[in-house]
């Protein structure tokens, strides 16, 4: 495969003009502006379609270019890392990542110290400092592969994911509000958890494959994490109730609750989920990407992106 010229030193801007919900026009001039005061050289694509940051950021490496930020949220970035890992042109982990926020939970950033602020992360871009981060590979009962660079996540938190659709209008809030609703209406599911040499099988909430600290808006349901460390962080929370949840909605944004009795937490590099008594939602990075049983596998040190 020939390509065109490397773009050493040039950006691929995907910009999601659907990401947070609010004035992406005005945003969008006033990224480029900063961009330019910046001596930072880019191109862009705008998207028109969910999944459309697919198709853009692989005609961009073939292209040439190696460098690329993500305009949106954590869905957005989402589907450039999933562009990222799917293509068979470079190493991935020759290829950067940025990240200007737009999304409404922007989790991803908050791990990095990243502020959810236009100028302050092209500020950040300009310093050029890089991490290679892990990232996770799903595989699903239809074999089809899902990669993600955040946190995926089996019952409760993906049934939130689902609900959320309808709810982003309410800005932060709505995965709170979600959350509460979830509360009412979703049912446990027994789970068969294997990793390592272990087997569990038990009443589960939900069970998290954490990279990164953040999901849900800003809370923390995994320990000690460290997005290069090679391991996923896992929390199995098991028959948690609904009394449990309310009375522990601060530990739920400080990170205590995985010292509730009730939480298990490991390291591994590998880990089969699969519900027993009903096909449970499964979310990666806040997306939805199936039901029912899940694998999940590290990936080393795959992909380099910039950080504070
Ligand atoms: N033009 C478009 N129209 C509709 N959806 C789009 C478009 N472009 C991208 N998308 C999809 O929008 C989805 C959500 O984007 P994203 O997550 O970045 O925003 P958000 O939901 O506001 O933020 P966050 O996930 O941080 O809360 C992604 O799945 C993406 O593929």
């Amino acid at each position: 495969m020939s390509f065109d010229k490397i773009h050493v030193n040039r950006w691929f801007i995907v910009a999601n003009p659907t990401s947070g919900n609010r004035n992406f026009s005005k945003k969008w001039k006033l990224i480029q502006q900063l961009l330019r005061d910046k001596n930072i050289h880019f191109s862009f694509s705008i998207t028109q379609f969910v999944k459309h940051e697919i198709e853009l950021v692989q005609n961009a490496v073939k292209q040439g270019y190696r460098n690329f930020i993500s305009v949106g949220g954590d869905g957005t970035l989402h589907h450039v890392v999933n562009a990222i890992m799917l293509q068979r042109y470079v190493k991935t982990s020759d290829i950067t990542i940025a990240v200007i926020p737009l999304g409404t939970g922007n989790d991803w950033i908050k791990t990095y110290n990243i502020p959810n602020n236009i100028k302050k992360s092209i500020e950040i871009i300009n310093q050029k400092k890089t991490i290679l981060q892990d990232i996770g590979v799903l595989e699903t009962a239809d074999q089809k592969m899902t990669y993600f660079n955040n946190a995926a996540g089996l019952g409760y938190d993906a049934y939130i994911v689902n609900k959320l659709k309808k709810l982003k209008s309410f800005g932060a809030a709505s995965y709170l509000l979600a959350g509460i609703y979830g509360l009412f209406f979703y049912k446990k599911s027994i789970f068969s958890i294997s990793f390592d040499d272990q087997k569990i099988e038990t009443t589960c909430l939900m069970t998290v494959i954490g990279l990164c600290k953040f999901s849900g808006g800003g809370m923390q349901f995994t320990k000690d994490v460290d997005a290069s460390d090679e391991f996923f962080d896992i929390t199995i929370a098991k028959n948690i109730t609904f009394l449990d949840l309310v009375l522990n909605i601060n530990k739920l944004y400080s990170g205590k609750i995985v010292d509730h009795k009730k939480c298990e937490t490991y390291k591994t590099k590998e880990i089969c989920v699969q519900p027993k008594n009903h096909k449970t939602f499964i979310q990666a990075d806040g997306e939805l990407i199936g039901t029912g049983k899940v694998t999940a596998k590290i990936l080393e040190k795959a992909i380099k992106f910039v950080v504070n």
